[in-house]
């Protein structure tokens, strides 16, 4: 099956005391990928929270991807995104598995997509496109990389860094696979927004 649609990611303090409702709200209007994205070290809650998050994407057909750690990702048989500096992605694979999902950040250079597909990712992610509140010291990616990107690779393609459903369309004309969001869908006053944007991003990506 061929990934393409919503990657919505989470983030623990914009989602302080509505973590799972608008988890679901995003679920409800469709997410193919979800990142548990959590960056602090109280191992009991993220275990916790992502053995949540895994029985919610199972109800709604979505598939997890742990942020940064694969052993949490091992432990919950679900997927895992590495970073440059996470851990090398051949063991990563040996660890999870030929079926895994794998994702490996790619800032904007090609050349770390196609030492990723070598190691056998299951995506290549570049950005950040635009202005990023949830990480403003990403190294920014232009959309001619995404055409070459789309030449020369032969793997889904994850654009990530300020996405919204106003600047999203040339990214998808771009060739862009999959939109990793956290503030353009998260940033929203109720439950029902979120469902409604992330509705609105799947039909910009036709699926
Ligand atoms: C889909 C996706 N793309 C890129 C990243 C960034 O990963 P990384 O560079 O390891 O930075 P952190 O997210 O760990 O701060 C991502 N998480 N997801
Ligand atoms: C994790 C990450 N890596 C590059 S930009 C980014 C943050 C994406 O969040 P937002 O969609 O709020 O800009
Ligand atoms: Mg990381």
């Amino acid at each position: 099956m061929k990934l393409r649609g919503l990657y919505a990611i989470t983030d623990g303090p914009l989602l302080a005391g509505k973590f799972l409702s608008y988890v679901e709200a995003a679920l409800e209007g469709g997410v193919t990928l979800l990142q548990y994205r959590d960056k602090s070290s109280d191992e009991a809650r993220r275990l916790r929270e992502a053995e949540a998050l895994r029985d919610l994407c199972e109800r709604y057909k979505s598939q997890l991807i742990i942020n940064d750690d694969a052993e949490l990702a091992a432990r919950l048989n679900v997927g895992v995104h590495l970073g440059q500096t996470d851990g090398p992605l051949s063991p990563t694979r040996a660890l999870l598995g030929s079926k895994a999902i794998i994702g490996s950040t790619c800032h904007a250079q090609l050349e770390l997509a196609e030492q990723a597909a070598k190691e056998g990712a299951s995506y290549v992610a570049f950005g950040r496109f635009f202005n990023s509140n949830t990480k403003p010291g990403a190294p920014s990616c232009s959309l001619d990389l995404l055409d070459e990107a789309k030449r020369t690779l032969h793997l889904p393609i994850c654009a990530i860094g300020g996405i919204t459903l106003d600047n999203a369309a040339p990214l998808v004309a771009h060739g862009v696979d999959l939109l990793a969001v956290v503030h353009g869908l998260f940033g929203a006053d109720s439950t029902a927004e979120v469902t409604r944007r992330a509705r609105a991003f799947n039909e910009l990506l036709k699926v």
